[in-house]
């Protein structure tokens, strides 16, 4: 494999995976997935809007609104997800170590006050896959919990062109972001994050 990654609490860290250009060549691939299928602030089953904006691409992706969260085969438009671009496939190929094909390819854009709470990834039905997950953009604070709900968390701040691996025993692991640097990064016009999730589904 190439450069170095780091183990954090079997979370596998790979710093600086991707290069400026194919940073680029990703937001570039993501525009055109964000104009086939918008951004949407989804709701909680509570009817608590989420500070990030999602969508999805492949062959599922993931929503959630006043029904709960799931996966569907389509934006709520009615309209099929774009396929996943190339690109971002390609990161799947080199880090996964799966012999399965990533199902769905979550987008999330953070503003500079997004956030996400800590969570699991638990709404996949295999989890012999892993979770793949690339950062772009403005940097971010990265909390990793535990299995179990819970107790001491560590933090790591990721980076444009950062990619973890979430897979065998930290595959249910705890994590979530706790803020966003905002203008740490101008791969992005303006500030903001984007974090790509790959994810069998199935
Ligand atoms: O933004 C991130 O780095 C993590 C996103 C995440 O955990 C998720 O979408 O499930
Ligand atoms: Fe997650």
């Amino acid at each position: 494999m190439d450069g170095e990654s780091l183990d954090l609490r079997g979370v596998r860290l790979w710093p600086g995976l991707l290069d400026q250009p194919a940073q680029e060549a990703m937001v570039a691939d993501l525009r055109a997935v964000v104009r086939a299928a918008p951004l949407i602030r989804p709701e909680t089953r509570r009817g608590q809007k989420m500070s990030v904006r999602m969508t999805s691409a492949g062959a599922f992706g993931w929503v959630s609104d006043r029904r709960g969260y799931r996966y569907e085969p389509r934006h709520p438009s009615g309209t099929d997800w774009p396929p996943i671009p190339a690109s971002i496939r390609a990161v799947w190929d080199r880090v996964s170590g799966s012999g399965r094909a990533p199902e769905s390819c979550l987008v999330n854009f953070y503003d500079a006050d997004a956030r996400m709470g800590m969570h699991q990834d638990r709404d996949e039905a295999d989890m012999d896959a892993p979770v793949v997950s690339i950062s772009l953009g403005d940097e971010a604070l990265f909390r990793i919990g535990n299995i179990e709900r819970g107790g001491r968390t560590e933090s790591v701040r990721l980076r444009s062109g950062d990619v973890i691996v979430m897979g065998g025993a930290a595959r249910l692991i705890h994590h979530g972001i706790d803020r966003i640097y905002p203008g740490t990064s101008t791969l992005l016009e303006g500030p903001g994050r984007i974090n790509v999730t790959l994810r069998v589904v199935t």
